[in-house]
């Protein structure tokens, strides 16, 4: 976690507010009265603090309904040979997750967590289902080498669009969101925002996404470059996302902005989902204030991005598959931190003597 938004650095650029330092601190002091030596939960009390200063009060409410949204868009550069797989795939592992059968349809059934997939862009008409929203302003993203992924104004909306479902996730009760993503070939535009955002160079932070051997990688680390040297000096994180982004990106996005909106934890997954933080603190710095990281992604992309946003993410596990995987491994974590700070006995109540002074 990161500390709490500077509102006096910030107050210019956001109408909402960052974590309540009051409960955070609340939660701090308590840590001390639980009865385990000070600091011995380590990076769970820094999240039960971050998970009182969301929800205002302490002891902070135990997520009891997790969504995870999963947004999926296709890449106009794959054209490129930026991937090993076809764009087919990404509208098939659409139905796969529908159908409850890919690696985050398990690790959901697994942690309690409804998925909700967002269509941000899949290039083939995609099957109605309950669980399905359709959001897409284009079918394919332009090819970032060439020209923007997105218009300006479609790269909006589909921010709006992951904000509004969060809103809307909120008022049926879910109390966490967590993000996935799914796009073949969207490991490029990814390594291509978190360039433009951090400053960082393309070599430094592009990675084998799926499975690329050394000439791939040369080759896609040059094409990150030339989508760079395309859209010239980044400005605003917007016309970086419209630019060098994707549908799923901007969905993200709008999910990490509708956390903040609704004051609710958004735990985000892999490079995709950095990315797409990264674009979210750039329009409005208070939105990290929400946003817990739920692993460390093997891309270098994802260890520039949470650099970047100051953010320790909860598991390392060398996952590399997207999804929402890493954090949909991450719920119970967040959950054990609310629940220590609910539950635990205090030295006080439970008759445990405290460490004596030397
Ligand atoms: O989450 C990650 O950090 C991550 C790292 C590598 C690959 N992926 C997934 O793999 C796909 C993109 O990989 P690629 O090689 O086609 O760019 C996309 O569907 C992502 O969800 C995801
Ligand atoms: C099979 C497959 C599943 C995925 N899930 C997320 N990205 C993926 C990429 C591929 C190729």
């Amino acid at each position: 976690m990161r500390a709490p938004t500077d509102r006096g650095v910030d107050a210019t650029r956001s109408a909402a507010k960052g974590r309540d330092e009051r409960a955070e601190a609340a939660a701090r002091a308590h840590h001390l009265r639980l009865t385990k030596p000070a600091g011995s939960l380590g990076v769970l009390e820094d999240l039960g603090a971050q998970l009182a200063g969301i929800a205002g009060v302490d002891p902070p409410p135990v997520p009891r309904r997790p969504a995870i949204v999963v947004a999926a868009c296709d890449h106009g550069v794959v054209d490129e040979g930026v991937t090993p797989w076809p764009r087919d795939v990404t509208a098939q592992m659409v139905a796969n997750f529908l159908a409850g059968g890919a690696a985050i349809s398990v690790l959901a059934r697994e942690v309690g967590a409804s998925v909700v997939v967002v269509d941000a862009g899949v290039a083939t008409e995609l099957e109605r289902h309950p669980a399905l929203l359709d959001v897409a302003r284009r079918r394919v993203t332009g090819n970032i080498a060439q020209e923007a992924a997105l218009d300006l104004d479609d790269a909006r909306a589909l921010v709006e669009a992951g904000r509004a479902l969060v809103s809307s996730l909120h008022a049926y009760g879910i109390d966490l969101v967590a993000t996935g993503d799914m796009g073949i070939g969207n490991t490029t535009p990814s390594a291509a925002v978190i360039a433009a955002l951090t400053g960082r160079p393309p070599a430094a932070v592009t990675g084998r996404g799926t499975g690329i051997d050394d000439a791939q990688l040369a080759r896609k680390i040059e094409v990150i470059e030339r989508s760079l040297a395309r859209s010239g000096p980044p400005t605003d994180p917007m016309s970086v996302l419209a630019e060098l982004g994707g549908g799923e990106i901007a969905v993200i996005a709008g999910v990490v902005l509708g956390a903040m909106d609704v004051r609710i934890p958004v735990v985000v997954d892999g490079v995709i989902s950095l990315a797409g933080t990264l674009v979210a603190a750039g329009i409005d710095p208070v939105a990290a204030d929400f946003v817990i990281a739920g692993h460390r992604s093997v891309e270098p992309g994802a260890t520039a991005a949470l650099e970047h946003l100051g953010l320790r993410p909860l598991l390392d596990l060398d996952l590399r598959l997207g999804e929402g995987s890493g954090a949909a491994l991450a719920i119970p974590l967040v959950r054990s931190a609310a629940r220590i700070l609910a539950e635990m006995a205090t030295f006080d109540a439970a008759g445990v003597a405290e460490r004596s002074e030397a």
